[in-house]
């Protein structure tokens, strides 16, 4: 597999945050037993393992090139130096070689939205996309909680009075989509983080896996006090529109949306801040999502491709979301345990 590496002009981002430059390309090239003591979380020693392991003489036989990624035509593993791009594509060409993220979020914003939000289209790979989607129907079917019309997973496991027992992801979950989430910084200023950056644990700790069949959609709603206020959702299978509605004064829901975003399969959507606060969120139970166009839907512009929706419609298929959010509150088991005892 060709393996390209961006390169760099910040590596002190949220992604590699205790690695300067050089000590990156020293490491890929002596990855000495010292320069493990160095304090990287463990999944950039992973990102850097598997960089290296598919490198077969860093800094040697490795061309390097200032061409952007895209120009590259051989076959062979190569290394691609680039002073343009910002350090943080470097785990994200890597580790998705068919997918090209935003160098910042600060390109993803959706302009028509009221608050931050932000679009990416091709957020997962149709491979990556399967994968998952083969993982989710492969789950034993307690797993599943049935609903009237839809059904969910909820990973590591539902929350009990807004309070997550301490468990990991697992790993068809965390990569790629946290890695990658944790690779895009906010904006190309060095000292903005990640998504998660300001958030309790830094990254999402819980799941929600919702399947839509067609016709089926979720009131509007707000997510909720137990969340840091960030939501970011992979859509797979097919396309739909979420609708973001604001309260009124006397709290009652102003049925027209606000705004539409169109999540198409494979896309992350974020929502941040007072959009989580202060506005809800729904789908509406329908076949199809009608009157789609560049003036009201918020992500037009964003779109992987408008050519499905030219005539305003998107009949519903099969649609299935990830929402990956930070719970506050964390107990660790041990602590449950021993508040068990004292009982
Ligand atoms: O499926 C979606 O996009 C929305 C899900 C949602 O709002 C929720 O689980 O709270
Ligand atoms: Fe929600």
């Amino acid at each position: 597999m060709r393996t390209k590496l961006v390169c760099l002009s910040n590596l002190t981002t949220p992604a590699l945050p205790f690695c300067p430059p050089s000590l990156l390309l020293l490491f890929l090239t002596f990855p000495s037993a010292l320069l493990r003591t160095h304090r990287f979380p463990p999944h950039v020693w992973r990102e850097l393992d598997s960089i290296r392991s598919r490198l077969p003489s860093v800094g040697t036989r490795t061309p390097v090139t200032e061409a952007p990624p895209s120009t590259q035509s051989s076959t062979e593993p190569c290394l691609v130096l680039s002073l343009r791009a910002p350090s943080l594509a470097v785990m994200a060409a890597d580790s998705a070689p068919n997918i090209s993220l935003p160098a910042s979020l600060d390109d993803a914003r959706i302009r028509g939205m009221p608050l931050a939000a932000y679009y990416i289209p091709d957020f997962l790979s149709a491979d990556e996309e399967r994968a998952i989607l083969d993982r989710i129907a492969s789950v034993p079917k307690p797993r599943w909680t049935q609903l009237t019309h839809r059904r969910l997973q909820t990973w590591p496991s539902e929350l009990i009075q807004n309070r997550l027992v301490d468990a990991p992801l697992p790993d068809w979950l965390n990569d790629p989509v946290v890695s990658r989430l944790q690779s895009i910084p906010i904006s190309l200023d060095p000292d903005t983080g990640h998504i998660f950056s300001s958030s309790p644990h830094c990254q999402p700790n819980h799941v929600l896996i919702n399947e839509y069949p067609p016709g089926i959609g979720i009131m509007p709603h707000k997510d909720g006090a137990a969340y840091h206020p960030t939501v970011c959702t992979v859509s797979l299978g097919s396309s739909l529109v979420l609708d973001i509605y604001k309260s009124k004064n006397d709290g009652a829901l102003d049925t027209t949306p606000v705004c539409r975003v169109l999540q198409e399969p494979r896309s992350l959507l974020i929502t941040t801040e007072d959009l989580y606060t202060d506005y809800l969120h729904g789908i509406a139970d329908v076949d199809e999502d009608l009157d789609l166009s560049e003036t009201t839907v918020a992500n037009w512009g964003l779109l992987r491709s408008k050519q499905p929706f030219v005539d305003g419609r998107n009949p519903r298929g099969l649609r299935t979301s990830l929402t990956y959010r930070d719970v506050l509150k964390v107990t660790k088991l041990g602590n449950k345990f021993s508040i068990l005892q004292k009982r």
